[in-house]
């Protein structure tokens, strides 16, 4: 196939995720200290050249000085090279195949490893400019061609004017020496490639900056292996997420932003806006007029068990999947909970605060132990019931009280009512979801329920509870410990101080939302969500999400996969089958689940069809959402 385009492509961390002579060095500088030395030298000298600070004959000069290589090291640098193709060029081996009379190679480096790696990709030898090696008798590499006219400035335009190539001319490179191109007016475009190396000086320079072969092939509409390039996927990371869900993200290629705290509704509604998956805490809410201000959002990342700060019905509506991470710290607040029982039963908090003033208390009134000791669970979900098993694993009797029916655990008794309950138990215990239904499900009477010296947590949800109300119990004595690790409102971030009723009562342990913050718990979060939403963009895998029908779906091979989100009325299959009927399109594979709002199809077909029918599905009534994926 041939184009009127010609695609001029550097070879040194373009084509290759390194410089070859950095690599060579590698190979032929044995001792370690030595290797790392010469390296050293060696890339500062790369850089000055590629950023145009020294001509570029002296940067190599220096170079090929310093590396005393040999013919024997080239077969191996070879070898090397070849698994360092950069990772978008191996993707899209279809376009380099399609393209190969309009692809050429222009480099600075040496013909000897460059042409035997590119035809890895079916570029054709004659296409390749490059330098060669001057060998001595014995093999060794003492000097380059220097009539080549890529030693001289300007050299690669040169090389290229003198192809007389007709048509426009696309120069793809990381180094000055490919943006010198454009400079001279050989090339239309610049596009400063950035897979493997980023120079800012390079990059100020573009036409385009493209992060990868995928962003090239897309904005100029030549065929792709990928429907969508990764780092057009914009992720925005608040609230302190774990590192690791930042690396996994940025390895996929997305485009990361990290913010360390949470952000109020007007400030999240201006980042928003080009964002495609949010992945946020229990702080930031995402509101409907959030989601408004989103119109790229496609998923959202809940690195929590919660999702009450969530719109989820809006998310739904709008086509936006929902993940979290239903278990990934549920151990961990089933040990603090179990941690701070017993640190209240012994008054701990008090006898600790005395002793820093210098108090020595030594006596064992209102200490107890938990053993045979009532505990009173509210909310027996995945909290409650692991910690039913752990509280009965250190003898306390276990009572527990859900909205729905549940398999009591162990020993554990089921109460009718809530208020059954609390006039029983020595120690209640808050594990309820936040529906909103739920505010201030314990207030003044539900205490007054409660027997006297009751302890009592709450490590669910900050709104279940009357902070007041709590306050006065507490006051009174009637409650004679307390912790609590949520509240009604909560700082934003690590510089907003906190304020409470509950500051300075008795016997009381306060924390910051902490119960689910154990590095196990926050490990498992950063890698369970992002794994979640990466084979939701990859796959449409909407399985364990909290909003969408779940769809567990078989990898895509050799097929294009149209996936439809559409409103739940009637006739939308019969209308996207007649659609693909009609392109006379073979359907391979078809998913179809629905829930009260929305209605999910993925339709596997032949990758060779034809493409307008994903405008005509994106257009059949009460679609929300319409994706091609390959
Ligand atoms: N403090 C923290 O850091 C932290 C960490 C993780 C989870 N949480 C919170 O802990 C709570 C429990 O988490 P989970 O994973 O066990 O959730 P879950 O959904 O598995 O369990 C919640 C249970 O509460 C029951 N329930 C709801 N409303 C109720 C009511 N009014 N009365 C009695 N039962 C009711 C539900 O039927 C369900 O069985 C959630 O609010 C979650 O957000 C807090
Ligand atoms: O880490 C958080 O912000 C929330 C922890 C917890 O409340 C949860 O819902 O998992």
């Amino acid at each position: 196939m041939s184009t009127h385009k010609h695609f001029i492509i550097d070879f040194d961390s373009t084509f290759t995720k390194v410089e070859a002579l950095d690599a060579l060095c590698a190979i032929c500088v044995p001792d370690a200290q030595q290797r790392q030395k010469v390296l050293t030298e060696i890339q500062r000298l790369t850089d000055l050249g590629m950023e145009g600070e020294i001509p570029l004959t002296e940067s190599l000069e220096k170079r090929l000085a310093l590396l005393k290589a040999n013919k024997s090291h080239i077969n191996d640098l070879i070898e090397h090279l070849r698994g360092q193709i950069s990772e978008s060029f191996k993707l899209n081996k279809a376009f380099f195949e399609a393209y190969k009379e309009d692809i050429y190679i222009i480099s600075n480096g040496f013909k000897e490893f460059i042409v035997p790696i590119v035809a890895e990709l079916g570029v054709k030898p004659e296409h390749v400019f490059a330098n060669s090696f001057v060998y001595d008798q014995d093999g060794n590499i003492i000097g380059f061609d220097r009539d080549n006219v890529l030693t001289q400035n300007q050299g690669k335009a040169k090389q290229i004017k003198s192809l007389g190539l007709e048509g426009e001319i696309y120069v793809i490179g990381d180094g000055f020496t490919d943006y010198e191109i454009k400079e001279a007016g050989i090339a239309d475009k610049f596009y400063a490639f950035t897979e493997n190396v980023k120079r800012d000086s390079v990059v100020n320079k573009a036409d385009h900056v493209t992060p990868s072969l995928d962003e090239f092939l897309y904005v100029n509409k030549l065929p792709s292996a990928l429907s969508y390039p990764k780092n057009r996927i914009k992720v925005l990371v608040l609230e302190g997420i774990h590192e690791h869900a930042i690396n996994m993200f940025r390895q996929e290629g997305y485009n990361v932003e990290v913010i360390a705290g949470a952000l109020e509704e007007d400030e999240l509604c201006e980042k928003i806006h080009d964002v495609s998956i949010i992945c946020i805490r229990s702080k930031t809410q995402l509101t409907a007029k959030a989601i408004a201000a989103a119109p790229r959002l496609m998923a959202v990342g809940a690195f929590c068990i919660g999702t009450n700060q969530i719109d989820l019905q809006t998310c739904t509506e709008r086509g936006i999947v929902v993940f979290n991470a239903p278990y990934s710290n549920t151990r961990s607040v089933v040990e603090m909970a179990i941690g701070e029982i017993i640190m209240l039963s012994r008054g701990i908090v008090e006898k600790s605060n005395r002793m820093h003033n210098g108090e020595w208390d030594k006596s064992a009134k209102g200490s107890n132990e938990i053993r045979g000791k009532k505990l009173g669970i509210v909310g027996y979900g995945n909290i409650g019931s692991q910690l039913s098993v752990l509280a009965e694993g250190l003898g306390m009797e276990v009572y527990f009280y859900d909205v729905v029916d549940k398999l009591a655990l162990g020993n554990a008794k089921v109460c009718n009512t809530l208020e059954e309950l609390l006039s029983l138990a020595d120690i209640v215990t808050l594990h309820v979801d936040g529906r909103p239904d739920n505010k201030n499900i314990i207030g003044a009477k539900e205490f007054d329920m409660m027997k006297e010296g009751v302890i009592f947590l709450n490590l669910a949800r900050g709104h279940v509870v009357e902070i007041e109300a709590l306050a006065q119990n507490i006051k009174s004595g009637k409650i004679r410990g307390a912790a609590v690790d949520v509240f009604p409102y909560e700082p934003k971030n690590n510089q907003e101080s906190f304020e409470s009723a509950l500051k300075g009562l008795p016997n009381t342990l306060l924390s910051p939302h902490i119960g689910g913050s154990t590095e196990e718990a926050q490990e498992n979060i950063a890698q369970y969500v992002p794994s979640k939403l990466i084979d939701y963009v990859n796959t449409g895998g909407s399985y364990n999400s909290v909003n969408f029908p779940n769809l567990q779906l078989p990898a895509l091979r050799n097929a294009h996969r149209l996936i439809h989100i559409h409103r739940n009325v009637p006739g939308i299959l019969a209308k996207i089958n007649n659609a693909l009927a009609e392109n006379n399109i073979n359907i391979l594979g078809q998913y179809l689940k629905t829930n009260e709002t929305i209605g999910y199809v993925i339709t596997d077909v032949d990758t060779q069809y034809n493409r307008s029918v994903t405008k005509e599905l994106k257009q059949i009534p009460d679609t929300i959402k319409s994706r091609a994926l390959y």
